[in-house]
């Protein structure tokens, strides 16, 4: 997929929203990447995060709405390795990652707001497909997210 976020706005002015006033890195081996959007909420717990990136994830990308804390990450290089086995376009994460020079090697987008090393707790809590906000949007599951080194955008439609 190539594509200029940039480009995708001036193009479709009347749909897009457009992700403010956060700070993204962007640490996966595709820095320009997107799909259909499947959300997960949670917060300091990657159980969700990981579960779903365990199943089949073609054309879609997985939204991570983690409440901003970079206090501990919710993904690394073994659930990242993983989400590509199974065909996920990237992870967007409103929280951190770890393992960052191992997930530069896999071929998936993974936007965060930084880094740190240590994991995080698994309690089995989260929720999967549910709308989510941050930096003035709102994350539907079933609408399309695109992301490359600009920022992130949405559209109701898929867009390429
Ligand atoms: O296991 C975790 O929670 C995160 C991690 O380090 C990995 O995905 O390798």
């Amino acid at each position: 997929m190539s594509f200029v976020t940039c480009d995708l706005c001036d193009d479709n002015a009347d749909i897009v929203s457009v992700v403010t006033g956060l700070h993204w890195y962007s640490y996966g081996g595709r820095s320009a990447f997107g799909g259909e959007i499947v959300t997960v909420k949670c917060f300091e717990d990657n159980s969700r995060v990981k579960e779903h990136l365990g199943t089949d994830g073609k054309g879609k990308v997985l939204v991570v709405d983690g409440g901003g804390s970079l206090r501990n990450a919710l993904i690394g290089d073994m659930i990242a390795e993983n989400a590509v086995k199974n065909g996920w376009e990237g992870v967007i994460i409103h929280g951190a990652c770890r393992d960052v020079d191992e997930l530069a090697k896999l071929d998936i987008g993974v936007m965060t707001l930084g880094c740190v090393p240590i994991k995080s707790v698994r309690r089995d809590e989260g929720q999967l497909n549910i709308d989510i906000t941050f930096g003035g949007v709102t994350f539907r599951p079933g609408e399309y997210v695109y992301a490359d080194n600009n920022g992130v955008i949405t559209a109701p439609r898929a867009l390429l």
